[in-house]
């Protein structure tokens, strides 16, 4: 660790946001966010395209310039401190800005001397699964792959912090829980995530607190148990009736939510007491309930109720 990094740590959050503003073409769209993001954390970003989730945590490093607000990273300015917050600050490159022709090992030698004290590429090649991919070219990785070496170059230079934007986009379910052991391992070596993503299973999974941004503003801020709590119903109910049901009878059902019908099919958001009314309700009516499934209440619902975008 560096003088610099070591003088940096404290109790405080290792990133504060206040107010930050970003505006285009007259349109703010990060408009007042706030948050911070504690020492340990894996903090997720989460919220609809457009919705300005990377010009935030492009903010956080240092890429773009604010229009107001203050953002600190370990207590320094990304952009007036940008070659402290680099040493402190690892962040997730974007395939395009990689050479097709360039073998990992290169990368990795490569981005490893951009840094004053680096970690040794190896077992950090070894550790992201790339030992037996060392001479093999950018262009030649498969998905996971280059995601794992992305992860591996934002991890070079012995940071406190990563960023990762949509690591998982584009990659298939076996690759993407693969990279989620990778994100929780990171973290259990003791570096912060910042983590950004549509994915609502990877935000309940990995995510200690989440930021839901609509519109450039945080339109929610709590852990996922928190978030899911939120959501207008806490039980979610759906049936095939074996006849179609009196929508008036439904309608007086207790703590009725949200009632929805598709192809012959009812879906009911409530509670437990709304679970058991319906099915006293069709067994009074000798009604069969087919295909029926109860569930719990998801992020996803959490989230279409909090920005009324439904999401992947
Ligand atoms: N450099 C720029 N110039 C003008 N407008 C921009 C610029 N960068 C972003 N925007 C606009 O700002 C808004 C927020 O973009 P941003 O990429 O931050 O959203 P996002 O939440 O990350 O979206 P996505 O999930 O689609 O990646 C969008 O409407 C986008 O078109």
């Amino acid at each position: 660790m560096t003088t610099t990094q070591s003088a940096a740590r404290g109790t405080r959050p290792l990133i504060e946001v206040s107010g930050l503003r970003k505006v285009y073409a007259g349109r703010a769209v990060v408009d007042g966010l706030s948050f911070t993001v504690a020492e340990g954390e894996i903090f997720g970003i989460l919220g609809p395209n457009g919705a300005g989730k990377t010009t935030a945590v492009e903010c956080v490093e240092g890429l773009r310039v604010p229009d107001a607000g203050r953002v600190r990273v370990a207590g320094l300015d990304p952009v007036a401190d940008h070659d402290q917050v680099t040493c402190i600050l690892g962040a997730q490159l974007q395939e395009s800005e990689l050479q097709p022709k360039l073998t990992v090992r290169e990368a990795l030698e490569l981005y490893a001397a951009f840094y004053p004290d680096p970690a040794d590429w190896r077992p950090l090649a070894e550790r992201l699964r790339l030992t037996d991919k060392l001479g093999t070219r950018f262009a030649k990785l498969s998905g996971g792959q280059k995601q794992r070496l992305f992860i591996a170059l934002a991890l070079i230079g012995n940071p406190r912090v990563v960023v990762l934007d949509e690591l998982t986009t584009g990659l298939d379910p076996r690759a993407r829980r693969d990279t989620w052991q990778l994100i929780e391992d990171v973290r259990d070596s003791g570096v912060t995530v910042l983590l950004v993503t549509h994915f609502m299973e990877e935000a309940q999974r990995l995510c200690d607190r989440i930021a839901v941004i609509d519109q450039g503003r945080i339109a929610a801020l709590d852990t996922p148990a928190g978030l899911i709590s939120r959501a207008a119903a806490s039980t979610v109910m759906s049936f095939t009736p074996s006849v179609p049901l009196d929508e008036e009878a439904l309608r007086d059902l207790p703590a009725l939510a949200s009632v929805e019908h598709k192809d012959g099919r009812v879906t009911l958001g409530g509670t437990d007491e709304t679970v058991n009314a319906v099915l006293t309700l069709l067994a009074r009516h000798h009604i069969t309930a087919h295909q029926l499934r109860v569930s719990d209440a998801t992020l996803d619902d959490a989230f279409l109720d909090l920005t009324g975008v439904g999401q992947s």
